[in-house]
């Protein structure tokens, strides 16, 4: 057993505050005794009083509060708190403390009955103040993340739009909108390969303006340059929507027919004949090849050129081979 001067020991230089409060019967708590640490906080007035005499009103009621759960429930209990307080020169302060409150019986009478509550608490403001700091920082973190990451999604964005159109820029020609000759070649490959898979016929045209070397001479380049965005147009509105339409060079355009046998792409060839003269006012040499077990694009391509001088020897009467 501790003596009591052990005890006083332990009560007069307890680093954290210790105090005793009687359990009024009116209601009200006493503050009975309180260790040093606990009078330096709060001042030596305080002793003997109620609560309320030195505390502010809110802080008084919160504590009461408190104090009568544990005096109900005759169990220690262990609870943090936001308290104001005056201090030694009537100052009011505010701070966070980690409090525990053990009910006491010294009632001979009645040994259930809680006389008294002893407490001790800790000043855990910095603690909390820290808390507080670290959770604000994180906050700013956070929003900081979501800014940053925002900001990446809208440049990924901006990247793929780019992207996207440089792509377009890579594939097309430039002044007609068709494909241009390394797209159309790159998918010409793609059909013959997806033609033998399939075991599906495939068709190329090569069509040349006629006579477009006058349109340049007599109504100069600008002129020149209409005319072929015109032909263009009306060949791609003539076409099917599998068909693909490219800019060989010059005034000559690659046409690829996909599932299309050589009987097909001769009614196709006339087809874009009579629409381009309709539409675009300018008349057009066809060339037509269809694919052979052992084609490749360039013999595929270089037989439809043929066919395609053929036709402008014979006065620009399509031929098929
Ligand atoms: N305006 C313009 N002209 C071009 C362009 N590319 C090629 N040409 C012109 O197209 C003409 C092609 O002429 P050719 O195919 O040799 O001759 P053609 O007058 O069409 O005669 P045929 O083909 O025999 O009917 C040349 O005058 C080129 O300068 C272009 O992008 N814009």
């Amino acid at each position: 057993m501790m003596g009591h001067s052990l005890i006083r020991e332990l009560w007069n230089h307890f680093p954290e505050n210790m105090f005793l409060i009687r359990v009024e019967e009116d209601g009200h708590f006493t503050l009975e005794a309180a260790n040093p640490a606990q009078v330096d906080t709060i001042g030596r007035e305080c002793l003997g009083q109620p609560l309320p005499a030195f505390l502010p009103a809110a802080t008084a009621e919160a504590i009461y509060a408190r104090y009568r759960e544990c005096v109900a429930r005759n169990k220690p209990m262990r609870y943090q708190e936001h308290a104001a307080f005056f201090d030694e020169h009537g100052n009011e302060q505010n701070g966070y403390w980690l409090t525990l409150i053990v009910p006491l019986h010294n009632a001979d009478d009645d040994p259930q009955r809680v006389t008294h509550l002893f407490g001790i608490s800790q000043d855990v403001t910095e603690l909390h103040q820290a808390r507080d700091e670290l959770e604000r920082h994180n906050q700013e973190l956070e929003a900081r993340v979501e800014q940053r990451t925002a900001e990446l999604q809208h440049a990924n964005h901006e990247l793929r739009l780019l992207n996207g159109q440089l792509e377009e820029m890579a594939t097309r020609d430039f002044l007609t909108g068709c494909y241009n000759r390394r797209h159309i070649e790159t998918l010409g490959q793609r059909e013959i390969e997806r033609a033998w898979r399939y075991g599906t016929p495939l068709s190329v045209l090569m069509i040349d303006l006629d006579a477009f070397k006058q349109v340049n001479d007599t109504q100069g380049h600008g002129a020149g340059d209409a005319a072929l965005k015109r032909v263009a147009a009306s060949l791609q509105s003539a076409l099917r929507a599998n068909d693909l339409l490219g800019r060989f060079g010059g005034d000559e355009f690659l046409i690829l027919l996909p599932e299309s046998g050589n009987e097909d792409a001769c009614a196709t060839a006339e087809r874009l004949e009579r629409q381009t003269h309709e539409l675009a006012g300018i008349s057009i040499s066809v060339g037509i090849a269809t694919l052979r077990r052992d084609d490749s694009l360039e013999s595929l391509a270089a037989r439809a050129d043929q066919q395609l001088l053929a036709a402008k020897r014979k006065s620009h009467r399509n031929v098929s081979g």
